[in-house]
């Protein structure tokens, strides 16, 4: 098998769907799931290149892999539930710190991920008593509730990443592109997501071959202070 070319992670607190977003691009399907052990990966090919897609577990016991899983990343999906404001702070609190083992240029995308259970107040759905449809949703379906994170707060972690990495805002995407709202189980946004980030990542891998392996330094081209012609104490 040929190395990939370009490593993308997906992080996140465990129940959040990282298992379920990668299925439905990748399965094209919506199964049930358990919670990840470890992490598994799938291969894409983008383009000319492969690119390998990891799948990490959320759960505690397991947070001590996710650094290694991240080592040499060209992008890192942090991925929150728009329900639970709280998998949104873990992202900053828990697993930031996990991506300081990836790819210097490593890109960041931020990911609110179960929006079809999102009751929107759609002029529509109102009832004559002025409230929404209720937590029966609509069309029976799973149970909806009042949305609890907003879409600017998932950009303002956005800007408190390229801070933390010490990256000008002008020099990598803009919030607006790197900040997402999906649902693994419609389908939403799904492969905006993953295709937005594959063109990205393509010109980020070429860049790094272009520039060859890490540089390293050429004891051979030393010259010891004996050796150097004599510029001013002579
Ligand atoms: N309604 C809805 N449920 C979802 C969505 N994505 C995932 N789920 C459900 O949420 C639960 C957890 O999904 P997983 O994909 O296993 O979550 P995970 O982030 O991989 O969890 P860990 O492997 O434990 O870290 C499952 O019951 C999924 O069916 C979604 O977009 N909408
Ligand atoms: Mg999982």
């Amino acid at each position: 098998m040929r190395k990939p070319d370009g490593k993308i992670v997906l992080l996140g607190d465990m129940n959040v769907g990282k298992t379920s977003l990668l299925q439905r691009y990748m399965e094209r399907r919506f199964p049930d799931t358990v919670s990840t052990v470890g992490g598994a990966f799938y291969l894409k090919q983008w383009r000319s290149y492969n690119i390998s897609i990891w799948d990490t577990a959320g759960r505690e016991q397991f947070h001590g892999l996710g650094s290694m899983y991240c080592r040499g990343a060209t992008a890192v999906i942090l991925i929150y539930d728009v329900n639970h404001p709280q998998s949104l702070l873990e992202l900053e609190d828990r697993f930031l710190g996990l991506t300081d083992t990836a790819s210097t240029d490593c890109l960041f995308a931020i990911v609110g991920n179960k929006v079809d259970l999102v009751e929107e107040p759609a002029a529509e759905d109102q009832r004559k008593d002025g409230r929404g449809p209720g937590v029966a949703g609509r069309g029976g379906g799973a149970p909806k509730a009042p949305r609890q994170v907003q879409p600017e707060d998932a950009a303002a972690l956005y800007r408190k990443i390229l801070k933390y990495k010490m990256l000008d805002e002008k020099d990598v995407p803009a919030a607006e592109q790197m900040c997402f709202e999906t649902s693994a189980k419609t389908g939403h946004n799904v492969d905006l997501l993953f295709e937005t980030l594959f063109d990205l990542v393509v010109p980020v891998i070429s860049r790094q071959r272009a520039q060859g392996p890490p540089q390293t330094v050429d004891i051979t081209s030393y010259k010891t202070p004996g050796q150097t012609p004599s510029g001013c104490c002579a």
